[in-house]
């Protein structure tokens, strides 16, 4: 029997509805992933009803516990906007980033595809005619302007000054560039490094350096580059161009988001947290945020979640098992209609499927 300890986070607004359908969904996969396989799951109540009771957001001796598991699915973090007893970012810094820093998650993975079934908002991907778009985001996880290395002095005088420095190490740049060149031999051999390097110079110097040299070890795969403000334009203009993405962690996070609004919707979009050395446990979880406009209402559509199920059942070794979600998933989306169906109805479908 192999037992495979599984932290689950379901976290604020809508991380709450979607967590379970994913849950469902990894119970029904339960034969695919094998007889002998059991998953020992342990819920931890981390997120803002948890900080605004008790004061705590992350204690260590819970990041203790949640080290100690094998992979971890969480929902989402943030709580009601405007809530003056929440600080900004004090769950968004001290719940998610603290997980992905401490269990050094440096490959942020957003594979965006756009499934068939799938509603792109883009007219030349729609009906006959419509083509592939099938790339993944290498996001960096741990290093850019996400590390907290700044402050502000004179607060609330007209002499203000607040400093947000953008992180880059050659040995944190170095190992998620690896990983993506990895990624795209696997793949159609082409990598985009996306950045910003006729403005962001210092940061650019390094990125850029590192991609031609770790690029030499991989002379199969096709390098590209594109500034982050043009990507806008060409992932809504001819998205199918893109393999592996590679980029900085803020620049991963904004396009990340366009990426899933062209491939059929936010709640469509998972992604991992990916420790590759495997000395911590990955994370898994959708690419969106809690969603307070819809919490609460089973309005969230589940499937991103579901994806992450899959991602995380691709890392742990169950590849088919996580075909057979992804096919599910494909299949659900294959029968939308546009009627609105509740989180649970949609948890219900892809989980049936998926128990065959
Ligand atoms: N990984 C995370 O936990 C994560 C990610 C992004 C944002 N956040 C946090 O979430 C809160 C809300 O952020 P936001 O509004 O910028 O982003 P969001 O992703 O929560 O929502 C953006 C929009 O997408 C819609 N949406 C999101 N997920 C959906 C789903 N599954 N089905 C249908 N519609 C969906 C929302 O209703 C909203 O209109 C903030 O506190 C933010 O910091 C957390
Ligand atoms: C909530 C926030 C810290 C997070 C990020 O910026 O990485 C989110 O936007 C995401 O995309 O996972
Ligand atoms: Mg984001």
């Amino acid at each position: 029997m192999t037992s495979i300890k599984l932290a689950v986070i379901p976290g604020d607004g809508i991380g709450q509805e979607v967590v379970p359908e994913a849950l469902k969904v990894l119970a029904a996969a339960g034969p695919a992933i094998g007889a002998d396989v059991k998953f020992e799951q342990t819920q931890y109540d981390l997120g803002a009803e948890r900080y605004l009771a008790t004061g705590e957001v992350l204690p260590d001796s819970v990041l203790a516990e949640i080290r100690a598991q094998d992979a971890i699915l969480l929902g989402a973090v943030g709580g009601k906007p405007g809530d003056p007893n929440l600080p900004p970012g004090i769950l968004e810094r001290g719940l998610l980033l603290k997980l992905r820093f401490e269990l050094d998650h440096y490959v942020n993975l957003r594979p965006s595809k756009l499934f068939p079934g799938a509603a792109s908002p883009l007219a030349r991907y729609q009906g006959e005619g419509a083509g592939d778009i099938d790339f993944v985001v290498v996001r960096e996880g741990t290093e850019g302007p996400y590390t907290g290395n700044g402050g502000s002095i004179r607060v609330g005088t007209p002499a203000e000054v607040a400093t947000e420095v953008s992180l880059n190490t050659a040995f944190g740049v170095e190992r998620v560039v690896r990983d993506a060149f990895a990624r795209a031999q696997k793949r159609r051999k082409k990598l985009t490094l996306v950045h910003k390097t006729n403005v962001i110079v210092n940061a650019g110097k390094i990125w850029t350096r590192l991609v031609a040299e770790v690029g030499a070890e991989f002379p199969d795969v096709a390098v590209d580059y594109q500034h982050v403000d043009a990507m806008m334009i060409h992932l809504v203009a001819n998205p199918s161009q893109f393999d592996v993405i590679v980029t900085d962690n803020l620049f991963g996070d904004i396009i990340t988001d366009l990426a899933a609004a062209v491939t059929g919707g936010i709640g469509l979009a998972a992604s991992g947290n990916v420790n590759p050395d495997r000395t911590t446990p990955s994370m898994f979880e959708p690419v969106h945020g809690s969603a307070p406009d819809i919490a609460g209402q089973q309005k969230a559509d589940p499937t991103a979640a579901i994806g992450s199920v899959a991602l995380m059942l691709d890392h742990l070794g169950y590849a088919e098992a996580a075909a057979a979600v992804d096919a599910a998933i494909i299949a659900d989306l294959n029968e939308r209609d546009g009627a609105p169906r509740r989180t649970s109805e949609v948890g219900d479908a892809i989980a049936a499927r998926v128990a065959g």
